[in-house]
């Protein structure tokens, strides 16, 4: 299996609750992105403590109530499903802090990190407020939710963003890639994929691969995997009768997302 493949490691941390993934510097090629997902039962509650890292908490399914030890937000997040289709709730949260996440109905938690230097508000980002975007055209269509853009400045570092993509359709395409800190040309950001299929027994092919191939793994990723992509281009397929989701964190020295396409297959972007 690819070093840059996580299957969810289902690790029991106390009653009711699971911790799902935890990528760190520690375990990872990232020095940048910190990524973990966690199961809470109703009434359990899982503690991050914050110290040269900013957080942010997206509500992936369920109700939850996050606190940073001063702001409370209760009972966010929108949907049951991430299928529905719909943007929902998060919390920003800055360094030296801790923050405590108490499901109030079952809830599956992601948890965003990155370098963080200058302490920021704390901000819950409301899913009404995340811009919503319908890239692509033919069978390159995808939709975005812009969940912490380079755009909104409330971050040190972290970007966060999930994706649709519909049946038989491709994302993360044309093939680009952000491994060069080189602005304005092109950014360096590494980052996470945190893939689920509708219905659940699917899979997409991802392909994650550097301009001298040097890297150059193609996978197979299932529902609740993790895709690492430390450098390099990094398309996604999605079979026939199978619609994807996945979550990206993204980071890297500077928090500008410009990325380059790879000119092989730029040509698909818009050929009427
Ligand atoms: O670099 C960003 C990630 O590859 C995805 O968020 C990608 O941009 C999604 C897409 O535009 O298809």
């Amino acid at each position: 299996m690819s070093h840059l493949l996580r299957k969810p490691e289902n690790n029991k941390l106390a009653d009711g609750v699971t911790l799902v993934h935890e990528v760190t510097e520690k375990n990872s090629d990232l020095h940048y992105v910190g990524f973990k997902v966690v199961d809470l039962e109703p009434h359990t509650s899982y503690d991050e403590k914050l110290t040269n890292l900013e957080l942010c908490v997206v509500a992936l399914t369920g109700k939850i109530t996050v606190t940073d030890g001063y702001q409370s937000f209760s009972e966010i997040g929108t949907r049951d499903s991430v299928f529905e289709r719909k943007p929902t709730d998060s919390v920003y949260i800055s360094h030296n802090k801790t923050a405590t996440i108490t499901a109030v109905t079952e809830a599956r938690v992601a948890l965003c990190f990155a370098p963080s230097d200058k302490e920021l508000p704390t901000k819950l980002i409301k899913a009404e407020d995340n811009g919503v975007e319908h890239r692509g055209k033919y069978h390159n269509k995808r939709q975005v939710h812009n969940i912490l853009p380079d755009s909104d400045p409330s971050a040190n570092s972290l970007l966060v963003v999930e994706v649709f993509t519909e049946t038989a359709n491709w994302s993360s395409y044309p093939p680009h890639k952000h491994d060069q800190d080189n602005l304005p040309e092109e950014s360096f950001l590494e980052e996470s994929y945190y893939h689920e299929m509708d219905p659940p027994q699917g899979f997409v092919f991802q392909r994650v691969y550097t301009e001298d191939r040097s890297l150059d793994e193609t996978m197979a990723v299932e529902n609740a995997n993790v895709v690492l992509v430390p450098k390099g281009y990094h398309p996604v397929g999605v079979p026939d009768g199978y619609a994807s989701y996945y979550l990206n964190v993204m980071a890297g020295p500077e928090r500008i997302w410009k990325f380059h396409n790879e000119k092989d297959h730029e040509w698909i972007i818009d050929r009427d």
